[in-house]
């Protein structure tokens, strides 16, 4: 889709797991993972409590052996059944929830650990100049505990990148922080990230930190991958159910498929933006984001408000419809409806998405 050749593409190519098994005692807890990770691009395993995402992320870092399938580093083996490069080997950086700075060295001792066989010139240098990038510019004779939380997690993740390593993998690193602070550090993650061309895999079950930071999202679901694409198909695009569940807000709607792209429903025969794979009169659900629902006060389609969740810049609102099945409906914050008023709604989905009906 960017137009780039087959050719450049695979040699863009840093990390690729290759159907990879993984399991404790006997019981596997990886089945058939697969994925490949390009140069500088950051991706976010993401997904539900026991899917995997800590165990498939040891396995990168050497911590896990695979018990089937490769995991290939810029093309070198570095695990399959029977061998597993050492984690020291591998040249990863790393970063956990609980920070992991020394708490005896300074900032700078603690950023520069990994720069060893560099002049004391260079790896103050290196020093300074991340630093600088987390606007921690002169702080670097301070020791971990002089700082917040969220000052810890930027040495951490600085310290992480010092000596350039070939990949960056960070389990859950922000998970101590408060719901703010968290976002806003997920977001200067990814700017840091791009300014050194770091290519990174981060784990979290949070998908607004996933959304904040990553290019490319793989959703596991009981240790495989459901779903591996940018956060914006994985929003409007779910090739599953499972995906369009977990994933931001919405209900799926009964609809009846007819002419191949046009879903008749309860509010209305919509246009899908595609043609459907499936005989004329199947019957599917249909998902409805609140972004796909508009208030249109003239509109003949008609619904009642039910609950408001106000977010700040907008608010989301529940609405029932006259069968008596709820929809979500997004608006402007300044833009009110009470409780209990009658409204007037038009569906405007750019994404038609279907999924056959399950009995
Ligand atoms: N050392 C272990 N021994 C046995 N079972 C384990 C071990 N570590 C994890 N498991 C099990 O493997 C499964 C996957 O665990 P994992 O930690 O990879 O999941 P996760 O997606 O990272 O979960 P969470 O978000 O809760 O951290 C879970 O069922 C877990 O109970």
């Amino acid at each position: 889709m960017s137009g780039e050749t087959v050719h450049g593409q695979d040699e863009d190519i840093l990390l690729e797991l290759d159907d990879i098994e993984c399991r404790y005692d006997d019981t596997p807890v990886i089945r058939g993972l697969s994925f490949r990770l390009r140069r500088g691009q950051v991706a976010c395993l993401l997904g539900p409590s026991g899917c995997g995402k800590t165990t498939a992320l040891r396995a990168i870092a050497g911590f896990e052996p695979v018990r089937a399938g490769e995991i290939r580093l810029a093309g070198e083996v570095i695990s399959r059944a029977g061998y597993t490069m050492p984690p020291e080997q591998r040249r990863l950086g790393m970063v956990f929830q609980d920070y992991a700075l020394f708490p005896h060295l300074t900032l700078y001792e603690n950023i520069t650990f990994g720069l060893r066989h560099q002049s004391r010139a260079e790896r103050r240098a290196r020093a300074d100049e991340l630093l600088e990038l987390v606007d921690m510019r002169g702080m670097g004779a301070r020791y971990p505990h002089e700082l917040s939380g969220g000052q810890q997690q930027r040495i951490s993740l600085i310290r992480a990148v010092a000596p350039r390593p070939r990949l960056v993998l960070l389990d859950e690193p922000f998970s101590n922080l408060d719901v703010d602070l968290r976002e806003r550090l997920a977001r200067e993650v990814h700017d840091i990230f791009r300014d050194q061309g770091v290519t990174a895999i981060l784990v979290t079950h949070d998908q607004h930190e996933a959304f904040a930071v990553a290019d490319q999202i793989g959703l596991l679901k009981d240790g495989y991958i459901e779903q591996w694409d940018t956060p914006y198909n994985l929003y409007h695009e779910p090739a599953s159910r499972f995906v369009a569940e977990f994933i931001g807000q919405g209900v799926l709607i009964p609809a009846t498929l007819r002419d191949h792209n046009k879903l008749q429903t309860e509010v209305g025969t919509l246009l899908g933006n595609r043609a459907y794979p499936w005989p004329d009169d199947t019957a599917v659900d249909i998902l409805l984001r609140p972004d796909d629902v508009r208030f249109m006060p003239e509109s003949h389609l008609r619904a009642r408000v039910t609950n408001k969740a106000f977010k700040g810049a907008e608010t989301i609102y529940t609405l029932r419809l006259e069968s008596g099945r709820q929809v979500l409906a997004l608006a402007p914050s300044h833009e009110v409806y009470p409780e209990g008023a009658d409204v007037g709604i038009r569906i405007d989905a750019q994404h038609l998405v279907a999924f056959p009906r399950e009995e």
